[in-house]
């Protein structure tokens, strides 16, 4: 059986991190590119990854490179180029650097691997997936954000520490974008399929929606050089194996919506069927009336930030 491809772009942290996750759970081969400047930098972290597969027990090829032709053929290709953000900042101040460095990847992505999934991850999220499908020309289905499975691994992180549960019995869901607008659902929140209204008060419920919203900046805060990486890492390395396994998991993430939910041709977190090929089915959940009202809220400021880009990027 032919291994797996992965190639992903940006060796620092979230990168690096991905890259010992996939190579740890044996998901393929892996290549780390980075920018010329960065000179052997991601030959240095593929070689001592590859150093700790004999003592880990996985067999991976891992390369380090700034060069697109090693990339060539990808199965997967994960975008986390570009500069995370520090504490003050949100995430859309990333928007100007960031759209251009997304646009650039996009554009080798699709010369090297043009049958690839792209699994995008720099900041702001929402909008640099929006423009690598823009920029690749490839069918929404094969362009597609990681955010969801984060966003939700903190809440359930969150849930379980509060209950003095284990997190593997906490299951819930997180819809919207990638910023303080996302939208928790906790009809879609059980413990041990006990629905999370019957175990947690309402404002403990509350306070803990709002500490999963804010995660990424608690890390932001608590780190003062960067962003989290390992949780990120994790959550794309979940997805990366739902699509080399064509596993068919039913996760958050941010996909093109078009018709559905009525969002009218953006990216933006929803449930998804992810495996072979990427998006295999975004699943459509009836929302209730506060849902529908804090969805539109946070499909609006995905709206508003694609539209800065778009002015950004176009003069
Ligand atoms: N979606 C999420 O849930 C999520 C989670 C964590 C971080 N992020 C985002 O991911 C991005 C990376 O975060 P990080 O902590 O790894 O940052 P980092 O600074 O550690 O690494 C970024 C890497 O990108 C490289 N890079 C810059 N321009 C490039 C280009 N044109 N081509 C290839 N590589 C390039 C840099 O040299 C650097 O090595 C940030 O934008 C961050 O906000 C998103
Ligand atoms: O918060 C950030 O800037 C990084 C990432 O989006 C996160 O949620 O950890």
């Amino acid at each position: 059986m032919r291994r797996a491809k992965i190639s992903i772009i940006g060796a620092g942290n979230v990168g690096a991190t991905t890259a010992h996750w996939c190579a740890a759970a044996e998901l393929g081969d892996i290549v780390l590119l980075d920018i010329p400047q960065t000179e052997d930098m991601p030959k240095g972290k593929a070689l001592d990854l590859m150093q700790s597969s004999p003592i880990m027990g996985f067999d991976s090829t891992i390369i380090g490179t700034n060069d697109y032709a090693d990339t060539k053929d990808s199965d997967v290709v994960v975008i986390t180029a570009g500069l995370p953000r520090k504490p003050g900042m949100s995430r859309d101040d990333l928007l100007a650097t960031n759209a251009k460095i997304v646009s650039s990847v996009a554009e080798q992505v699709a010369k090297y691997s043009p049958n690839c999934v792209i699994i995008v991850v720099s900041n702001p999220l929402d909008a640099m997936v929006q423009q690598a499908m823009k920029v690749t020309g490839f069918p929404p289905a094969r362009v597609l954000g990681q955010a969801g499975v984060l966003d939700t691994a903190r809440y359930r992180t969150f849930l379980a520490m509060e209950l003095g549960v284990s997190v593997e019995d906490v299951s819930a869901l997180l819809m919207g974008g990638h910023g303080d607008t996302m939208v928790p659902m906790p009809t879609c929140t059980s413990v041990g399929g006990i629905p999370i209204r019957r175990l947690l008060s309402q404002d403990k419920l509350d306070a803990i929606v709002d500490r999963a919203r804010k995660g990424g900046a608690e890390i932001v805060g608590l780190l003062k050089t960067g962003s989290a990486y390992y949780a990120p890492a994790a959550a794309t390395a979940q997805m990366v194996e739902a699509i080399v396994k064509d596993k068919k998991r039913l996760i958050p993430c941010a996909a093109y919506c078009d018709k559905e939910y009525g969002v009218g041709g953006f990216y933006v977190g929803v449930p998804v069927v992810l495996g072979e090929g990427g998006v295999q089915k975004i699943v459509e959940l009836e929302l209730d009336d506060q849902e529908k009202a804090d969805f539109q809220k946070s499909v609006d400021a995905v709206k508003e930030l694609v539209a800065a880009m778009t002015k950004l990027l176009e003069g």
